[in-house]
């Protein structure tokens, strides 16, 4: 086996990915289940939002005209015609003088334009006096102010999130035309691998780089089917392979892609004829990240290190996920933010630090999240961010301002911006 390998940048590698990240059918699912899925379809206002003017306040709907001259020693009197609350239709058009008592969300009555609010009234039934005079439509929700119909109001490609749940269910679309969410498997390598629910013996490890991709998938939306763990045997991880990659529509591997006498990742990629799209990225940790492509789909060789691991998927697999479901923001979420410690190491590679980071009055810190070599675990479970140094630096200074990804965050950026 060749152990020189080509590093490629981070920002190719992701281009490379992303150029063979392909599905999306689409599927119709019920709203009920549309949360955290991406559009397929534009939302188009069906209607006007609102479809008809309507009071703002709990009040007194009236004739603007009606209130002209109004002062403190001038009070104009009204005479209250109906009453109706939100969901009613008066029964019959405003005279001159007259009021409708209605209440927030009600339509307005034929000839009505204005509303006073209750606090704004006099009020000895049936009658109320007022001590100003109302502009046309002051204190009314006037038809089409949110939304014109036909008005395109979110792309195709849009994550739904609760407020997109809102807009969908305002146009009664009961059923919504969502991306398929691909099918992705994942299957951990290893000889020293134990289940979870094992007792340690000398050697052995628990499997934890598994459960962590299911989780990153599942933070995506997307559900994964396990392969399991293997020990490190070229035909048994052969055959499954094969196997995973004719039941999914992307394969996950962790562990044995590093050139040890052990790792058969390359091996595997070259008996199915695969073509390796990089097995070096210029990045620490996850050097070793491989993706690969077996007649049209992605497999990706993440690395066992567990933090080299969580980052090859945030930086790799996560945008690929979500172009695949057609999104038209894969990229994880950019920030700046101010370094709280020193971190003096020299960068030949860019590097991803697993940090904490916070929005404060001051502005945004970030802290290195403790041990941060690519084998730590402890650090990406303190972690909610990435600080990315970039390559060729001597170290950062407490104070500096960073780079940072955001990790968890639902909705992604539209750009990569490093
Ligand atoms: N001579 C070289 N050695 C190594 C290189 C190199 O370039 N030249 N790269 C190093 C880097 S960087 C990394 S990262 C690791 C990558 O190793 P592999 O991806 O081949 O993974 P393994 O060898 O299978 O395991 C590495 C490490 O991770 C632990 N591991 C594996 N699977 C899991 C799992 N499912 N859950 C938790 N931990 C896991 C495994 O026990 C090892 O300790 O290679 C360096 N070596
Ligand atoms: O792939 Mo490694 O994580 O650079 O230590
Ligand atoms: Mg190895």
């Amino acid at each position: 086996m060749n152990v020189m390998r080509k590093p490629v940048s981070v920002s190719d590698a992701i281009v490379k990915v992303l150029a063979h990240a392909r599905l999306s059918q689409h599927e119709t699912v019920p709203l009920g289940a549309a949360y955290g899925r991406i559009l397929a379809e534009p939302i188009i206002a069906k209607q006007d939002v609102p479809h008809f003017n309507r009071s703002a306040y709990d009040g007194f709907a009236i004739r603007s005209v009606d209130s002209i001259g109004a002062s403190g020693i001038n009070r104009i009197s009204f005479r209250i015609i109906d009453r109706i609350g939100a969901g009613h239709v008066a029964k019959a058009p405003l005279a001159e003088g007259e009021a409708v008592r209605l209440m927030t969300g009600a339509a307005m009555p034929e000839h009505g334009d204005a509303v006073v609010m209750l606090e704004q009234a006099e009020v000895s039934e049936p009658v109320f006096t007022i001590r100003k005079p109302f502009q046309p439509y002051e204190n009314v929700s006037l038809q089409g102010e949110d939304a014109r119909v036909g008005e395109e109001l979110i792309p195709s490609g849009a994550f739904i999130h609760p407020g997109t749940i809102a807009l969908l269910a305002t146009f009664g679309y009961d059923r919504v035309r969502v991306a398929r969410k691909p099918i992705v498997g994942i299957l951990a390598t290893g000889t020293e691998l134990l289940e979870v629910e094992d007792e340690l013996v000398p050697g052995k490890i628990r499997n934890s780089n598994g459960p962590m991709i299911a989780a990153q998938l599942a933070r995506l939306g997307i559900e994964s089917r396990s392969y399991g763990m293997l020990a490190d045997d070229l035909d048994a991880c052969y055959e499954t392979v094969v196997q995973a990659l004719s039941e999914t529509d992307c394969l996950i591997t962790t562990g044995g892609v590093s050139v040890g006498d052990f790792d058969y990742l390359p091996a595997i990629y070259e008996r199915l004829g695969a073509e390796v799209l990089f097995n070096k990225v210029s990045m620490r940790p996850g050097s070793v990240t491989t993706a690969a492509v077996a007649q049209g789909q992605l497999l990706f060789g993440l690395s066992g290190n567990p933090s080299a691991c969580f980052t090859g998927f945030e930086l790799f697999v996560r945008p690929a996920m979500m172009k695949m479901m057609g999104s038209q923001k894969p990229y994880l979420p950019y920030a700046k933010a101010a370094l709280t410690e020193n971190f003096l190491k020299a960068n030949p590679f860019t590097r991803f630090i697993r940090a904490v980071y916070q929005a404060t009055p001051n502005g945004a810190l970030v802290t290195p999240a403790g041990f941060n070599k690519s084998n730590a675990v402890s650090s990406i479970a303190r972690g909610n961010a990435l600080i990315v140094l970039p390559g060729g630096s001597a170290g950062y200074e407490a104070g500096r301002e960073v780079d940072v990804l955001l990790l968890g965050v639902e909705e992604g950026s539209a750009e990569w911006v490093l």
